[in-house]
């Protein structure tokens, strides 16, 4: 079934649609209907997005979205993960399909989850205090589902964020799907009402807004990559049936080489490696799981005897010194979680030796070369067990590199690798098919670094307070840029258009600069880079806007070597992929974090009038351009999601990675085991610990990115109480991660077993809930009503 392409008419006869609709997001509507003859719900994107021309290039249009979240549900399977059976497009006039559609239209055809939102739930709950529809045992339960479903998607290499963790979108299913069931209230009502039923399960749905924390490559290259003979099989492997690779033609690697340890502050240079290779994603899987035979788990366990106790995902990336594939050696990295080292790079490699190298992903450090270490043979099998030179560069690393790089690997949701010692060749920057190589910005003494004054001196300590006010600008300004963008972007204006938009974004940047300059002490990465992006924005616009006709004839593809000579073309270039939120956008943010690292922007107009920074910038460009479509870091910050579950870092548009649906999944435990909703319980609500009574969810994101928590309530047992207080920490990297999370839970629900305590002893029977249509027991407003007993 799998295999058989899908037609126009193999949908008809497999599809259909009814006019009942399940309910209708910003982007979809979810209709009932059945697919092979099962229940089945169809999200189709809704017809103002679909008759909207398409950019195949963008991955953040609606389509792609839809398409994008439909590929990962099928790619990424979970029993906690709604299941998605096919994608389609359905062309106009499908039948069940809605008038208005001009276009095809993007569908998801997914299971059904006929027993509604866990928000709906929730809803009913507060909206009847005196029934207990389900006890502590259920919200453990449904608590451990969401949490496995997202340390699932956090554990994927790399990781991918969910962005919009909330009730509304974990599901209810019964194991056994009943045909015949409707949606939401009744659905509930009857969930509720049928004692002794199987526990319902949750299904975690809606990943139209899931990113990938670090670099993934769509569809068509992770394919294209997995069936790539260009996999480079360390020996000893070869015939093996799962290659120990993560395919890494979807992993760019940042490397920052050059003095790291000699200077203070260090000076990076960087290059990026963008490799082929081979491999399979299931085999990464089986590998992250086996964790102590095979190769692979040779090295596990050298992390292990350097001092960690479990790895839990495995990437590996081609990391190559340039040339023949037969010369690229594997990188293998092992993700230590709540830790952060391991492991080594194969020693074959003649780039690498006598050089460290140590690797951070998505703020972890996660491996290190080590030194000296020139063997030859077998790449990975036990290597560093008994090697005392492994040990000590452990030991070396942790004690100098993980400090120098932590502000970079907290701020950065990238990988990168560090090597310290020789710089790179000029030999290493020709790129090959499968790899290649820019060398982004100048070396110190050079080119970008004369041409720049110093940098001024530190201003004075910035206190929280200002920093806090300063942040608020940024996002301020970063809405308005939005807001020009989008204007753009839905006027389909032709670029000669920016004209009038350039002086609008140049004022916002200066804006932006103004609070980048006075928060250098806060040393925020994202400032600067925000700054940054927005600087090579304006200039590029203002470029574009002064010589429109260099959009004609310039075109940045066409000078693809390392020589660069800019011009008012490229620039405009460089805006338009950035106004179109691809591979620029974060080329200017690459470009950004590097050159702002070196020299923090001493005034607007110098950073605008840099050529250099141009020059950067679209070398970056080409490289993005002719690499993996990359998630855009851009996208990552920025508010995306719901107000009410939403990570301080999010809500004032800093950098966040997967720690940002750590901090939702806090509110989630917060709301199912304090059976409150805070939408209900804050919006329109005065509570102590505010200054007012908030209005719109908005006002309690910034409350929350202020610092303010919601108090416990009597109903959440004290375990769960720390662990939501731990997930919601200000600090992005002290949440624990969801495997963390998952694995407390289960500890919480097995001590709650272990102890005899009767949870739930108001309420539910084998199933755990109780029907909505029997009260039993009134309890005040302020009691708990989950029948809780630890605490
Ligand atoms: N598999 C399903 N089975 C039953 N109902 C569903 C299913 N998936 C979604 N729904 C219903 O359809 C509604 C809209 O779905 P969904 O949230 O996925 O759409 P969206 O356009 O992505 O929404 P959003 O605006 O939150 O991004 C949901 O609130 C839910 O009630």
């Amino acid at each position: 079934m799998a295999t058989t392409p899908l037609t126009q008419e193999s949908i008809l006869m497999r599809l259909k649609i009814s006019n009942k609709i399940l309910g209708t997001g910003s982007f979809a509507a979810v209709h009932r209907g059945t697919w092979d003859g099962r229940p089945c719900a169809v999200k189709v994107l809704l017809p103002q997005h679909a008759n909207r021309p398409r950019d195949p290039k963008r991955s953040d249009c609606p389509a792609q979205m839809l398409k994008r979240e439909g590929n990962m549900l099928m790619r990424y399977p979970h029993r906690s993960l709604v299941t998605c059976y096919a994608v389609l497009e359905l062309h106009p006039g499908f039948p069940g399909l809605p008038a208005g559609y001009k276009c095809s239209a993007p569908a998801l055809v997914l299971e059904y989850l006929q027993n509604g939102s866990l928000y709906k739930l929730l809803l009913q709950q507060q909206q009847t205090p005196w029934s207990h529809m389900y006890d502590d045992r259920t919200a453990m339960s449904w608590s451990i589902q969401i949490a496995s479903a997202l340390a699932h998607l956090h554990g994927l290499s790399p990781a991918i964020i969910h962005r919009d963790v909330k009730l509304e979108n974990a599901m209810l299913n019964r194991e056994e799907a009943q045909e015949g069931g409707a949606g939401g209230e009744a659905a509930i009502a009857r969930v509720l009402s049928v004692a002794g039923a199987n526990q319902p399960l949750v299904k975690l749905v809606d990943l139209g807004l899931h990113v990938a924390a670090s670099h993934l490559a769509d569809e068509q290259l992770f394919r294209a990559a997995m069936t790539s003979s260009s996999c480079d099989t360390p020996s000893g492997t070869a015939g093996s049936t799962q290659s120990p690779f993560l395919c890494s033609s979807t992993t760019t690697v940042e490397v920052v080489s050059s003095n790291l340890r000699s200077r203070s502050p260090p000076l990076f240079t960087r290059a990026t490696y963008s490799g082929g290779g081979g491999g399979t994603i299931s085999a990464a899987k089986s590998l992250r799981r086996c964790g102590t035979s095979g190769r692979i788990g040779g090295d596990i366990k050298a992390a292990a005897t350097a001092g960690t106790t479990t790895a839990n995902a495995i990437a590996g990336g081609d990391y190559s010194s340039g040339g023949s594939k037969s010369s690229m050696p594997p990188l293998f990295l092992a993700l230590v979680p709540g830790s952060s080292r391991m492991l080594r790079v194969d020693p074959r490699s003649p780039g690498l030796r006598n050089r460290n190298a140590a690797l951070i992903l998505s703020g972890h450090l996660v491996a290190e070369e080590a030194k000296g270490d020139t063997r030859a043979g077998p790449a990975l099998g036990g290597a560093g067990e008994n090697d005392p030179s492994v040990a000590a560069s452990f030991e070396r690393f942790n004690s100098t590199t993980q400090r120098e790089l932590s502000g970079f690997a907290s701020s950065s949701s990238m990988c990168w690798v560090a090597a310290a010692g020789a710089p790179y060749s000029r030999s290493e920057t020709q790129p090959t098919r499968a790899f290649q190589y820019r060398e982004l910005v100048t070396r110190p003494g050079s080119g970008l670094q004369r041409q720049l004054p110093p940098p001024p001196p530190s201003p004075p300590h910035v206190t929280a307070t200002e920093s806090l006010q300063l942040a608020q600008q940024m996002r301020k300004s970063e809405k308005r840029i939005m807001k020009i963008l989008n204007k753009q972007e839905q006027q389909e204006e032709p670029p000669s258009a920016w004209a009038g938009l350039a002086d609008e974004v140049l004022d916002v940047t200066e804006n932006l600069i103004t609070a980048a300059t006075g928060a250098a002490a806060v040393t925020n990465a994202a400032t600067r880079t925000t700054t940054m992006l927005t600087t090579a924005m304006a200039t590029a616009m203002t470029n574009a806007a002064k010589t429109p006709s260099a959009l004609d004839t310039g075109g940045y593809g066409s000078s693809s070597d390392t020589s660069y000579s800019g011009g008012a073309g490229e620039a405009a270039a460089v805006a338009e992929d950035v106004c179109r939120g691809d591979g620029g956008a974060e080329a200017a943010l690459l470009c950004a974090t590097e050159w702002t690292s070196m020299n923090p922007p001493p005034s607007p107009r110098l950073a605008v009038s840099s050529p250099s920074m141009n020059c950067a910038t679209a070398r970056v460009m080409r490289l993005y351009e002719s690499s993996v479509p990359v998630e855009s870091v851009y996208r990552l910050t920025g508010a995306t999601g719901s107000h009410m579950t939403m990570a301080p870092e999010v809500y004032q548009g800093l950098p966040y990675n997967e720690k940002a649906d750590v901090f939702s999944f806090g509110v989630i435990l917060y709301e199912l085991f304090g059976r409150s909703l805070l939408l209900v319980t804050h919006i329109n609500t005065r509570k102590p610990g505010l200054p007012a009574v908030m209005q719109k969810p908005g006002q309690y994101a910034e409350a929350v990115s202020q610092g303010y928590r919601p108090e416990r309530t009597a109903c959440i047992p004290a375990p769960v109480w720390d662990l939501i207080t731990e997930c919601w920490n200000q600090d992005p990297l002290a949440r624990p991660t969801m495997a963390d999370a998952e694995l407390r839970l289960r500890e919480i629900s097995n001590q709650m077993d272990n102890t005899g305590i009767a949870r739930g002893a108001r309420g539910g029977g084998a199933s755990g809930i109780r029907s909505a249509r029997s009260p039993r027991v009134h309890v005040g407003p302020t009691e708990c009503l989950g029948g809780c007993t630890i605490g």
